[in-house]
């Protein structure tokens, strides 16, 4: 199947999910809240993340990364940038997570397929993250308490509560401009403002990130790198994974001892701001460089 209709797929697949949680209401409210979260953190983390763990064969295309040294100074500057992330958190909370939430949204607004207007993409990007605030600001203030004060957290989110009704119209006004253009780069603006508002914040992301962002990364880092095979991204991804994986677990043990959900939130969305800093890095010069028209 040629490119463009595998991630046109992609973006229908993801639609159906969306209409289908949408629809039934599904919802894992009878499972306790922790368990819950440790469920969607699993799911980030497994189906994801690893969209991340690619970043080597962006950067094999980018740089001339020959020999085991540059390689090794590749990982060095990677993760050094990283560390430079959880420092701010630890020095400067809420500026980390405001900054965060900026440049996730621009991150973010590389989905939509194709020629884009500005507006179409700022407002795709900064859907996931504003609209959750619409009607469960109590639970993205909690969200957000385990990563900055509890006071600043209910002011961030206050403020994108007043930001999320005309983000959603203005979405809304957007999706209809493109309808003619590209009917399904509107669906899935529609889709994601739908699931965003609809469902509970951190269910809404999980679905986002994995079959949305994550999948089309995937497919689009697969068509750049002439087309790998799927199993050979995999040997790519599984040696950053399995690192992420050990590093996560003694990050667990340095912790401070606050709840479990409290550690899990932590470390899940500081591990991701971390990484996305040096993602983005590679990403964004991929984007800018031309996804080659996809
Ligand atoms: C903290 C937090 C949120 C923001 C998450 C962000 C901003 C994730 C960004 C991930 C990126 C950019 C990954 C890169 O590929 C939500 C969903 C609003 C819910 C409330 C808690
Ligand atoms: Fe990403």
């Amino acid at each position: 199947m040629k490119k463009v209709a595998v991630i046109r797929l992609q973006g229908l697949i993801f639609c159906s999910l969306t209409a289908a949680l949408v629809l039934a209401g599904v919802s894992l409210a009878p499972l306790p809240a922790t368990v819950q979260l440790l469920l969607l953190a699993l799911a980030i983390v497994i189906f994801g993340v690893p969209h991340g763990a690619l970043d080597p064969m962006l950067a094999a295309r980018l740089y001339p990364l020959k020999s085991p040294l540059a390689w090794v100074s590749f990982v060095l500057v990677y993760l050094l940038l990283a560390a430079a992330v959880v420092l701010l958190w630890w020095l400067a909370p809420v500026f980390f997570l405001v900054a965060f939430l900026v440049v996730s949204a621009a991150h973010f607004s590389g989905d939509p397929v194709g020629k884009k207007p500005w507006w179409f993409r700022f407002l795709y990007g900064g859907a996931v993250l504003v609209l959750p605030a619409l009607l469960h600001a109590a639970q993205v203030a909690e969200l957000f308490s385990f990563l900055i004060n509890p006071s600043a957290a209910n002011t961030l989110a206050d403020g994108l509560h007043l930001l999320a009704w005309p983000w959603l119209l203005a979405a809304l006004v957007a999706g209809a401009l493109q309808v003619r253009a590209d009917w399904l780069a509107s669906l899935e603006l529609l889709c994601v403002a739908a699931l965003a508002t609809l469902i509970s914040p951190l269910s809404a992301f999980t679905l986002f990130f994995c079959a949305m962002h994550g999948a089309r990364h995937v497919l689009r880092v697969k068509a750049f790198s002439a087309d790998a095979s799927f199993s050979s991204l995999l040997r790519v991804a599984a040696p950053p994974m399995l690192a992420l994986t050990v590093g996560a677990a003694l990050a667990w043990q340095w912790m401070p001892e606050v709840s479990v959900s409290a550690r899990v939130v932590q470390l899940l969305f500081v591990a991701l701001a971390a990484l996305t800093v040096p993602h983005m890095c590679l990403v964004e010069r991929v984007r800018f460089g031309g996804w080659v028209g996809s």
